[in-house]
């Protein structure tokens, strides 16, 4: 019996998934596995009871992700899953920077009770007019999930779009459209490009990103598109930016006090992922993987261990060890069970940066003295009986 709990509301069309061998549970304190979105876990002390993260969605900075694989606590996410959501979003954004569309709707709005409304529209459109996407550069940093469907829906708009992504994945690389510039520093994005729109992670190398000098190297009247998170942004830079008219619009998908109601901004209430459709593709894809952790031992698409995958046990038991990435760990492991007379059927072990999995098929079941001294093992920070 596994027990979860929701930091957030999470799609039912997820949860429905759990099967009847899962609870869900009010306490993280009772919990096994853990569902977020955008509660701050940051803050929260997490108890050793919890196994796994979900993260339904792609941005982790609201998850101590590196406590977490010191724990031996593996963090999930769902790459791609929400991408589509915010895709259209970022387009919106554009034209909404683009056209005066909610001033002109907000004068509606002033102007209701005024039965020459028709009359009076017309004369005061003109304030409200603007341009037209189509023919102007957008400058986009990060070609991952969002960035690359973001180019790919401006160039069919008819955009000229250059991308900037020094870490591009394979798979990013063959979905771009071959019209697509590619940039080979970001200093071009700056120079040449009417919109700039931003979808990296938010790292220590990535916050502030948009600051003072990048702003200086860009053009007169730029729109800055932010989907990604606030921090990304040095956002008093940009409201004094916005003052001096050198940024024409800035569009961000978060609130703050810096932003909000400020001449020029733009504010969303993070909505990007708010779709039926993406909170669904998030929730299916985080359950399916803690279901596959939990109930198999098997690592997709963490962003704190590797991923691993071994199927369904085919052994007598399987045994799933959480370490770090130090030289005499499997030696250690297998003349502990060696020791106790276990034959190990079927192995893995991977590596990711500082820390590494090993999951192991027996074929019998192992003993409660094994699994103590693989615990004792120096560089071991949880070893779970998978089955
Ligand atoms: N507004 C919203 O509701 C949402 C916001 N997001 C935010 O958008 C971010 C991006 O999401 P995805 O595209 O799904 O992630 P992704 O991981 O697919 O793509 C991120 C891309 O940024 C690139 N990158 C990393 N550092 C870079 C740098 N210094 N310069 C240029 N490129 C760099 C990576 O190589 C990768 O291709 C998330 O980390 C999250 O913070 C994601 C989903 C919803
Ligand atoms: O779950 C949400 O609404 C936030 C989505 C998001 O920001 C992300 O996936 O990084």
């Amino acid at each position: 019996m596994f027990r979860y709990t929701c930091l957030n509301p999470i799609s039912q069309k997820g949860l429905e998934l759990f099967s009847d061998q899962y609870t869900e549970v009010k306490e993280l304190a009772a919990a096994d596995a853990v569902l977020v979105r955008s509660a701050k876990m940051t803050e929260l002390e997490i108890p050793d009871s919890v196994l796994a993260i979900g993260r339904a969605g792609a941005g982790v900075n609201n998850i101590p992700v590196a406590d977490c694989a010191e724990k031996g606590i593996v963090v999930f996410n769902t790459p791609g899953a929400n991408a589509n959501g915010v895709k259209e979003l970022v387009l919106a954004g554009m034209l909404l920077a683009s056209r005066d569309i909610v001033g002109g709707v907000e004068w509606i709005k002033d102007n209701q009770e005024d039965p020459n409304i028709g009359k009076l529209a017309e004369k005061q459109k003109k304030q409200f007019a603007g341009c037209e996407i189509s023919g102007k550069k957008l400058g986009i940093i990060g070609l991952g999930a969002i960035g690359s469907m973001v180019a790919n829906a401006a160039d069919a708009l008819g955009m000229e779009v250059y991308g900037y992504d020094p870490y591009l994945s394979i798979d990013a690389a063959w979905n771009l459209s071959r019209n697509v510039h590619h940039s080979k520093n970001v200093e071009e994005i700056y120079e040449q490009c009417d919109y700039i729109t931003i979808h990296v992670p938010l790292l220590d190398s990535t916050k502030q990103m948009l600051n003072e000098e990048a702003i200086s190297k860009m053009k007169e009247h730029v729109v800055i598109l932010n989907f990604a998170r606030d921090l990304l942004a040095d956002e008093e830079a940009i409201v004094k930016a916005l003052q001096s008219g050198k940024i024409k619009r800035y569009v961000t998908d978060f609130a703050n006090p810096v932003v909000a109601g400020k001449k020029g901004v733009l504010v969303i209430p993070h909505l990007g992922a708010s779709t039926a459709e993406a909170e669904e593709n998030c929730a299916i894809m985080a359950v399916k993987e803690l279901r596959d952790f939990l109930e198999n031992g098997n690592i997709r698409n963490s962003v704190n261990f590797p991923n691993c995958d071994m199927g369904v046990c085919k052994g007598r038991s399987r045994v799933a060890i959480t370490h770090r990435n130090i030289p005499n760990m499997i030696s250690q492991f297998s003349k502990i069970l060696g020791d106790e007379g276990m034959n190990i059927a079927d192995m893995t072990n991977k590596s990711r940066g500082e820390y590494a999995y090993t999951l192991m098929d027996m074929e019998a079941e192992i003993p409660g003295e094994a699994i103590e001294a693989l615990e004792s093992v120096e560089g071991v920070s949880r070893v779970r009986v998978v089955r």
